[in-house]
């Protein structure tokens, strides 16, 4: 039997954290789509037509340690400006919310577009500036150098293009439970996530 968890939500909001925490409690497998823009955008960086990169991505991309940086993340949110890109990347991830024993996703589309029938959908937010504050604490943890307010702008660039642009644009779907991660753990935000996701288990 499939069960999807839907989780979506703007820059350093901890959606990753919560899906990987969820997925690990329930035994279900969890893709971080926003690995495959950055591994497009990766590419881009390098020279190769962002629909090509989409068109031609396997799995091993996805291990790339670089994928982590500020420039690389700038370029996947131009790359998934591309409605082709998008569309390059939909099989995949529809494949991947229906396999047996449970999936979680987490990305900006995946409640609205990739799996609407998902049976769980969490939107997940947290101000700006404890996103900054975060994201900002997890780059200097990797020996980065970086300013809390240049953090700040990249995560406000990344998230404003991710909600304006005309092809499933970053936003809540009507159904998703908003969870807002600013003045909780990462403790709390997983329990309430795994709370909600028991109760929708219990009726599925
Ligand atoms: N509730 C929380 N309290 C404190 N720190 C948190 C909380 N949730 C997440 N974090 C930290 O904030 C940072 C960003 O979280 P995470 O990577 O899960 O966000 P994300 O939404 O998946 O980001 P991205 O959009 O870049 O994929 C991480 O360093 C994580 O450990
Ligand atoms: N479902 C998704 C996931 C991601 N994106 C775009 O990729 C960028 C990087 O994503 P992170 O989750 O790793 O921060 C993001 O800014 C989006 O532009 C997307 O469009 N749809």
């Amino acid at each position: 039997m499939s069960f999807a968890v839907a989780i979506d939500g703007p820059a350093a909001s901890g959606k990753g954290t919560i899906a990987r925490a969820v997925a690990a409690h329930f035994g279900f497998l969890h893709l971080d789509t926003g690995l495959l823009y950055r591994a497009v955008g990766r590419q881009m960086l390098d020279g190769v037509p962002a629909l090509e990169a989409a068109e031609a991505l396997t799995p091993d991309r996805l291990n790339d340690p670089s994928l982590r940086s500020a420039e690389v993340a700038q370029a996947a949110s131009k790359a998934a400006a591309i409605p082709a890109v998008r569309a390059a990347l939909v099989d995949f991830q529809r494949a991947f919310a229906r396999r047996e024993g449970g999936a979680v996703l987490d990305g900006r589309d995946i409640g609205t577009v990739i799996c609407p029938d998902a049976e769980a959908k969490l939107f997940v937010i947290a101000a700006p500036e404890i996103r900054a504050q975060r994201r900002c604490a997890e780059l200097r943890g990797k020996g980065a150098e970086v300013s809390e307010a240049e953090v700040l702008e990249d995560l406000r660039v990344r998230d404003e293009r991710d909600m304006t642009r005309p092809d499933a644009p970053l936003k809540a779907a009507r159904d998703a439970v908003t969870l807002d991660t600013t003045d909780m753990s990462i403790e709390d935000a997983v329990a309430q996530a795994i709370n909600l996701i028991d109760r929708l288990r219990a009726k599925a």
